[in-house]
């Protein structure tokens, strides 16, 4: 899959994007889980790194470097700052993108302190010099330094303090093989069940003075697409509903009262997911069907169907990709409560008026 969809510059604005927004940053940090025990979910991820953690401890030696891959608001940033405080260590952050020299990173590396934690968020976008110079930086802890140009050009090596390099990917299968097997330790993180997600949800309510039902919170994580930064995002929406409308208190009522405003429905599509999946309905019979007719219909660019949209339907089983076009699930026809054509009574087609729509978004 490709987790980039979701970042695709469309999914910016929605309520259900797995970007961080700019109104997310300030919470976030008040939200995220300071250390191993308060992060919730990613067990086999928590369990290796807690071994990996422990014994670098014992050792009295820096930890080895970590790369975490996964879709973003997964909690790649929130662990390398919890491997952080579980060194007792510093952390440095920075991103692929804001190293375009091999300057730039030796400037990085040349300041870092003994046993410094250095987080490269999307280390898949680094340059190609730096990317290079990050090898021995990892291997050896010394970089060369290139003074001048032309044949006068001389390296010289520097000296580097040891240092743990915790490197984040949406994508491990775009780094290449030597930096990749440069990494001591890789972790890839899962999307959280409803279960984990109903538990982030009930720290962060907890944190943020917010009354909660489990009904609530369950009915918020059931929209969450499997993601602790759009569980966060959702509640908070939920939360000013609910002080707004109610005395304050999320019930489930309330939680899919509030979504229903915000056009989240019962399995966390919003609405423009819901646009392609009706006119893929609706229009073709459930397809198959090329994707720029069904980008015209529902009055999108392609590019915003098949990469803002698409993505989550696939993995909720509700639309397949095929060589002959987009085609619906079952489970599409039975979300949007439609019939499909075959199942449809002799004479009638697909009803597409027959929308059970209004259970959608919960009671
Ligand atoms: N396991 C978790 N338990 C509790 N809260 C979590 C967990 N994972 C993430 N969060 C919360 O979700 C939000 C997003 O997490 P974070 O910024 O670490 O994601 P990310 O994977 O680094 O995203 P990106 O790839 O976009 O940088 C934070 O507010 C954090 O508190």
């Amino acid at each position: 899959m490709n987790w980039d969809d979701e970042t695709a510059p469309a999914a910016e604005e929605r309520i259900v994007g797995a970007a961080a927004e700019g109104d997310d940053q300030a919470v976030e940090a008040a939200l995220r889980p300071k250390d191993l025990a308060e992060f919730v979910g990613q067990e086999k991820v928590r369990q290796q790194l807690d071994l990996v953690l422990k014994a670098a401890r014992q050792r009295g030696a820096t930890a080895d470097h970590v790369l975490l891959s996964g879709a973003p608001g997964l909690g790649k940033t929130t662990l390398s700052m919890i491997i952080a405080a579980e060194m007792n260590a510093p952390i440095r952050i920075t991103s692929g993108p804001a190293i375009q020299h091999a300057g730039d990173l030796a400037a990085i590396l040349s300041s870092l302190q003994e046993g410094e934690i250095l987080f490269l968020d999307e280390i898949h976008r680094m340059s190609r010099p730096a990317e290079e110079m990050l090898y021995m930086a990892m291997e050896d802890f010394r970089v060369d330094v290139i003074v001048g140009k032309g044949p006068g050009a001389t390296a010289i090596p520097l000296e580097l303090p040891p240092f743990t390099l915790v490197g984040a990917t949406t994508r491990a299968g775009l780094l290449p093989p030597p930096l990749r097997d440069r990494f001591g330790f890789t972790a890839h993180m899962e999307f959280y069940d409803p279960a984990e997600l109903q538990r982030v949800i009930h720290r962060s309510a907890g944190l943020l003075d917010v009354e909660i039902d489990p009904d609530g919170a369950a009915e918020i994580a059931g929209r969450s697409r499997g993601t602790p930064r759009i569980a966060n995002r959702l509640l908070r929406r939920v939360r000013d509903y609910a002080q707004v409308r109610a005395d304050g208190r999320i019930t489930r009522e309330i939680a899919a009262a509030a979504l229903r405003v915000y056009e989240v429905d019962s399995r966390g599509l919003d609405r423009l997911d819901r646009a392609v999946l009706e006119a893929l309905l609706k229009l073709f019979g459930g397809g198959p069907v090329g994707l720029s007719t069904l980008a015209v219909a529902v009055g999108e660019e392609r590019e915003t169907v098949e990469e803002v949209a698409e993505p989550f339907l696939v993995r909720e089983g509700l639309l397949a990709r095929t060589p002959r076009g987009r085609v619906a699930t079952p489970a599409a026809w039975a979300h949007l409560g439609l019939v499909p054509p075959q199942a449809a009574p002799p004479g009638g087609a697909a009803r597409p008026g027959a929308t059970g729509q209004q259970g959608l978004f919960g009671t």
